[in-house]
């Protein structure tokens, strides 16, 4: 794949590490290798996560258009704004960000703790919008991006999760390439990567990275917009611009992009009964922190994958870790009593 025409602009440790989850893999009876990659811990910028991957390619594209202002959208706990004031801040630009508000809160400081107070910490010019929930380009984006101009600012507009962007998907081809380098390590290869989707460029260009080894149809995509039919046509999209810049050679067939959309209820940002009960699994037998909005889902589809024989007995499953747990801080109320 001819990802190394493309410049990379490093926001990350590099590769990010891949571990043995033996607890989780126990209480899930033993007969599939729970494993999990850790995105979520591959930079210093702001507790990190898969968006910084994605940034890696678009902040080249920045700087060659002379731009000052980095804008960009998200709900008001998204970690992808959060990261997009990381970068700035890291770069020495402004930064402005559209917070739509996606998600019928219950706690009252739902608009104050976690990824929205890291972004304000970092300097960004948060606006906190009445828009509902949609992975689509939107106008209050569009207006931000005005707003810049007007005053005089050279905008650069990053659409929500960096994901239709050109370059949205070049950085999980590379989170592809690297698994491949960590197998040979390793000594094995993965059977199945798992791993939560919404706007879409994370599957989509894991997609890509594995068609190169003819495993694109074991990337197994976790609805967690509750809107899969759009967010499918989004991974679509980004597939096929994905696989012509990396020259993949041939068309990824749509039998190769495999959403399950039975773990997104009740909504985009609600988490479901299962959802909280996937959370508190995967932080009392590994520790590992995973949040209502993303990853809990793509852990409670895991999970249930694994229950019912999905995944042949022997198998090894990587669980993609993209970030989030600043959100938890967001949902307090939900978490009360543990
Ligand atoms: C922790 C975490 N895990 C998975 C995803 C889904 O990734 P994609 O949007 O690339 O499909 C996000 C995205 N978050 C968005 C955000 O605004 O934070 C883009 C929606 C995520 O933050």
């Amino acid at each position: 794949l001819r990802l190394e025409r493309f410049e990379r602009y490093p926001l990350t440790f590099g590769p990010s590490p891949i571990e043995h989850l033996p607890r989780l893999t126990e209480a899930l009876g033993g007969k599939v290798e729970i494993y999990a990659k850790r995105d979520d811990c591959n930079s210093g910028l702001a507790m990190g996560g898969n968006k910084l991957r994605k940034l890696e390619y678009i902040v080249p594209d920045a700087i060659a258009a002379g731009a000052d202002t980095l804008v960009s959208i998200g709900g008001v706990q998204s970690n992808h704004t959060r990261m997009v004031a990381a970068t700035a801040a890291k770069l020495g630009m402004k930064c402005v960000v559209v917070q739509e508000s996606w998600v019928p809160h219950e706690d009252a400081v739902y608009d104050r703790v976690g990824n929205i107070l890291l972004t304000r910490l970092m300097g960004a010019d948060s606006r906190i919008v009445s828009d509902g929930f949609d992975i689509g380009i939107r106008k209050s984006w569009e207006d931000a991006i005005q707003s810049v101009k007007d005053a005089g600012g050279k905008p650069y507009g990053i659409p929500a999760g960096g994901s239709v962007h050109k370059y949205g998907g070049l950085g999980y081809v590379g989170f592809a390439e690297e698994v491949r380098k960590q197998e040979a390590d390793l000594g094995f290869k993965f059977d199945y990567i798992v791993v939560c989707v919404v706007t879409g460029s994370t599957q989509g260009g894991m997609i890509v990275g594995f068609a190169a080894d003819d495993r694109a149809d074991r990337v197994i995509g976790i609805d967690a917009s509750g809107t899969p039919e759009q967010t499918r046509a989004q991974v679509r999209e980004i597939v096929d611009n994905t696989a012509e810049l990396v020259e993949l050679g041939r068309k990824v067939r749509d039998d190769e992009i495999v959403i399950l959309e039975d773990y997104a209820y009740p909504a985009y940002g609600v988490p479901s009964a299962e959802t909280n009960e996937a959370i508190r699994l995967a932080a009392r037998t590994e520790a590992m922190i995973t949040d209502p909005v993303y990853e809990g889902k793509s852990m409670q589809g895991m999970i249930d994958l694994v229950k019912k024989g999905y995944f042949p007995e022997g198998s090894k499953v990587l669980y993609a870790h993209l970030g989030g747990a600043p959100a938890l801080n967001g949902y307090s109320y939900t978490y009360r009593n543990g």
